[in-house]
Parts: structure tokens; C-alpha cells; sequence
């Protein structure tokens, strides 16, 4: 069988002198949707960051396609196909909802129609500033500037947090049709385990910055003492 898209091996780093993340490893194959879990501090930033080359490597071997990634620049690996949805959302402010998506496209089944499509309300607001967004709205548009990429990998780092709950179930649905009908290869850092392993295919828990448990979706809802063990209360 072919390399899985996503190799990660031996992966050990952090940020300035300080190790976060030790010896973990991990693969995904392309259409696979990984749930990354963890309780606050246990890496998972960190671990995005890390794939990024915005984080500090000191060990391990990153790569995407068979391409080693770990000693190149977040452009190149942006260029290579990794879609970064940062915590921190960084829309443009000052341009509008479409400009911000215009001004990174890239071709590949991922247009304005395209991403419309997947999310109506950044149509319903496309000539709204940034600026002028709600939080949600922001979320989707980050999201949407990370598909005009057409990344072969799309990592999303807490997509749901701090969202209205009416918000968080039209962003879960949007997340839903990319990874379950469109097919989209994608690792989405999340607290709360019960969110998100219904639409994924696999999970990885990490704790301590290891992997503390890994498994299928499937068998990580139906293990409710290995969510316990490792995220407590946000298992539920
Ligand atoms: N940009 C950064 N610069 C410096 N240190 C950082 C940065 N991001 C995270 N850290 C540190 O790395 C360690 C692990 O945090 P990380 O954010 O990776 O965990 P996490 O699992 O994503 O938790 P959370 O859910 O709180 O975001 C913490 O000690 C944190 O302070």
C-alpha cells in the first residue's frame, strides 16, 4: 500500500528551549478525517504548529505525499498543500468577506461558488469588511480562505471554540460535508471529544505532548473510560 498522505515520525519540539510535543507519531491516509484531542496544554497547537514549521522541531520527520516537509519554510509547506485554519482565525480585516477569499485562491475544486456553496452566510455577507464579522462568521471565512488554497491537507485548529451554539452547528455541518461527502483529508483539534468524533474517522489523544491513545472514531465513542482517563471533563 502507498505511503499515507501524512507521515509523522519521532516528532519531538516545542517552542524556544522548551519541549511540548516528545517522540509522538502519527499518519493519516488521504480522506481520512482525524479528531485531535487533548486536554488544555497537551500539545495540539503545538503539534499544528509544529507541521507548520511555525513551532520549533528538534526531532522527527514530517512528511506530505511522500515529500519531506520538516525543513522547509511555512510558505513552502503552505505551497505543498497543508490548509492552516489558526486558532487565532487572521482574517483580513480591512478587506472584504470575498476579497479576503479571492486573495489567496488557488485553482482546483475549491471556488468562490464552491465554497458558497458549503457556507451560504459568507455569501449572505460577502461584501462585509472582515471587520464587520461575528466570531462564527469569521470562522467560516478563515475556513473558507484555507479551501481557495485546495490544500491536500486541511488542519483546523479549535474551529468551534468560544462560538454561539447556533454558530457551532452550522460550522459542525459545514466540517461534516467537507470531510464526510467532499472527501477532505483533514486533522481538527478539538476539547470536546463528543463534537467532534461523530464526523471524524479516527482520533488521537494526546497527553503530556505523546500520543496517549489512538483509535477509530467509532472506537473511541464506544470506549467513554479511555475519553474519561484522558480529557476528563470534556470527554462529554
Ligand atoms: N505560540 C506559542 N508560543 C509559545 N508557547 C506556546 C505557544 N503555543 C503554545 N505554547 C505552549 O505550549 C504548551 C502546550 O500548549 P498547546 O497550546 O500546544 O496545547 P493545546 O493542547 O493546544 O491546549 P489548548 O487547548 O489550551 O490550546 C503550553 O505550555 C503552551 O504555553
Amino acid at each position: 500500500m502507498a505511503e499515507p498522505l501524512l507521515v509523522v515520525e519521532g516528532l519531538t519540539g516545542g517552542w524556544g528551549e522548551g519541549v511540548v510535543l516528545e517522540d509522538l507519531s502519527l499518519s493519516l491516509r488521504e480522506g481520512e478525517a482525524m479528531a485531535l484531542l487533548g486536554r488544555n496544554g497537551a500539545g495540539k497547537t503545538t503539534l499544528i504548529c509544529a507541521l507548520m514549521g511555525v513551532a520549533r522541531r528538534r526531532a522527527g520527520a514530517i512528511r506530505l505525499g511522500g515529500t519531506p516537509l520538516e525543513r522547509l519554510p511555512v510558505e513552502k509547506r503552505a505551497a505543498l498543500g497543508l490548509g492552516w485554519v489558526p486558532q487565532e482565525r487572521n482574517v483580513f480585516r480591512s478587506l472584504t468577506v470575498e476579497e479576503n477569499l479571492t486573495a489567496v485562491a488557488r485553482p482546483g475544486r475549491w471556488d468562490l461558488r464552491a465554497v458558497y456553496g458549503l457556507m451560504p452566510r459568507l455569501e449572505e455577507r460577502r461584501a462585509n469588511l472582515g471587520s464587520e464579522l461575528s466570531g462564527g462568521e469569521q470562522q467560516m471565512l478563515a475556513l473558507g480562505r484555507a479551501l481557495m488554497l485546495n490544500p491536500r491537507l486541511l488542519l483546523l485548529d479549535e474551529p468551534l471554540e468560544g462560538l454561539a451554539p447556533v454558530i457551532v452547528q452550522s460550522l459542525l455541518a459545514a466540517i461534516r460535508r467537507l470531510v464526510r461527502d467532499e472527501g477532505m483529508t483533514a486533522i481538527i483539534v478539538e476539547q470536546h471529544a463528543h463534537q467532534i468524533l461523530p464526523i471524524a474517522d479516527r482520533a488521537v489523544i494526546l497527553d503530556r505532548g505523546r500520543v496517549a491513545a489512538e483509535g477509530t472514531a467509532h472506537e473511541m465513542l464506544a470506549a467513554p473510560e479511555i475519553l474519561d482517563r484522558h480529557l476528563g471533563l470534556n470527554a462529554h
